[in-house]
């Protein structure tokens, strides 16, 4: 196990603006090697300062490619829909140029479709450049929810699909989000938490206890050349 690195700010704005310029070098850098960069991120609301910031980096966006971390299975017209999250406050003026490759499609059931959201996945055959997960107070991080069917299927270290559903129980939509292998495969991976709720949860994750309990562990607890970060603002 590799120990997370924890970046604490005085401000949400302060967290936003470190994130983004470093999240801005990570892309460049790659860019400047390789002439692309992909990078994924979360969604609901602790995002969107960040990509908002991200937003303004004057970086070769149209070489970029950006995709979901996770997706409620809900269309774009949605307020609860993370890619129209996404639109609004990442694909924006610099930004703009970026390749975006949303999860939804219209079926009732993510299953219907995985086969199609799997190759869409793969066709930027490169692993992820950076990757920003968030976390509820529950423990879950992208959409491995605590004991949701299909999380075995999400956690799975030798699993071999990039992309997943889940049906979270008590929840009002189906998920899709990338497994544990895939996540686990970007070169900066960074854990961006807000509040003293998460804060407690992130450190009751830290402490022993089974991952279905709360699925951010399997991050917490991975083997990684370069470590987790952990971005925290009051
Ligand atoms: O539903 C989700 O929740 C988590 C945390 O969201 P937040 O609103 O508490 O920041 C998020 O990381 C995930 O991508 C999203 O689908």
């Amino acid at each position: 196990m590799t120990e997370p690195v924890i970046h604490r700010y005085e401000s949400r704005e302060a967290l936003a603006e470190a994130l983004a310029a470093g999240v801005a070098a990570v892309l460049a850098g790659a860019l400047a090697t390789d002439g692309e960069a992909r990078l994924a991120v979360s969604g609901g609301s602790t995002p969107q300062r960040f990509l908002a910031r991200l937003a303004g980096a004057a970086i070769d966006w149209a070489a970029v490619t950006v995709n979901l971390v996770d997706e409620r299975w809900v269309p774009e017209e949605s307020e609860r829909s993370n890619a129209a999250m996404v639109r609004r406050h990442l694909l924006q003026g610099h930004a703009a140029s970026a390749h975006f490759v949303p999860f939804h499609e219209p079926s009732d059931m993510p299953e219907e479709v995985l086969e199609t959201l799997e190759e869409r996945f793969h066709r930027t055959g490169r692993p992820h450049d950076a990757l920003i997960l968030g976390m509820g107070a529950d423990g879950h991080t992208a959409s491995w929810f605590p004991h949701a069917p299909g999380l075995a299927a999400c956690l799975d270290p030798n699993g071999t699909d990039a992309v997943a559903a889940v049906h979270p129980r008590g929840m009002d939509e189906p998920r899709v989000t990338l497994t544990y292998p895939v996540v686990n495969a970007a070169r900066f991976l960074a854990l961006h938490i807000e509040g003293a709720e998460k804060l407690a949860a992130f450190e009751a994750a830290c402490g022993d206890g089974p991952v279905e309990d709360m699925p951010v562990r399997a991050v917490l607890r991975a083997h990684r050349s370069q470590p987790l970060d952990v971005f925290w603002a009051p």
